[in-house]
């Protein structure tokens, strides 16, 4: 099985399993597991910060690169899920993704000194 789909099946899987079923929300649980996901992407964002002596007034800390990527994975966790609640499968992202990937290969083609609206608007 193709890795990507291997992981929004574990992902269902696990959250299914911590009681929520993203295929199964209506448009109110919806919006409230888009809110809850973002949010804990956020923190797991700042868990990854801090894993970077990023306070320039301490010098006791250090850059802990293995915990860095534990949070990495921990993002993943959660990005998926998000994916997940709007309905998104592997390939809907793997196809978003290299949709994307070319508007912004073409943008540096053309210097992306101008901001065009609708190129990304068939994503
Ligand atoms: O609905 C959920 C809730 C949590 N998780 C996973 C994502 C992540 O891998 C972990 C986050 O849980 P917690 O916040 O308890 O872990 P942490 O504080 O990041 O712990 P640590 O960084 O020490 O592993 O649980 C999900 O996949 N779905």
């Amino acid at each position: 099985m193709d890795k990507l789909e291997e992981i929004f099946r574990l992902q269902d899987e696990l959250n299914k399993r911590i009681g929520v079923d993203t295929g199964a929300l209506d448009e109110k649980g919806k919006a409230e597991w888009v809110l809850n996901y973002t949010r804990a992407l956020q923190q797991e964002t700042a868990e990854l910060i801090d894993s970077v002596p990023w306070k320039w007034w301490a010098k006791y800390q250090k850059f802990d690169e293995q915990n860095a990527r534990v949070e990495v994975v921990d993002l993943f966790h959660f990005l998926v899920s998000l994916a997940q609640v709007l309905g998104m499968s592997a390939q809907d992202v793997y196809d978003a993704y290299a949709k994307k990937n070319k508007v912004n290969h073409n943008r540096q083609d053309s210097g992306y000194s101008a901001k065009n609206e609708d190129d990304s608007r068939h994503i």
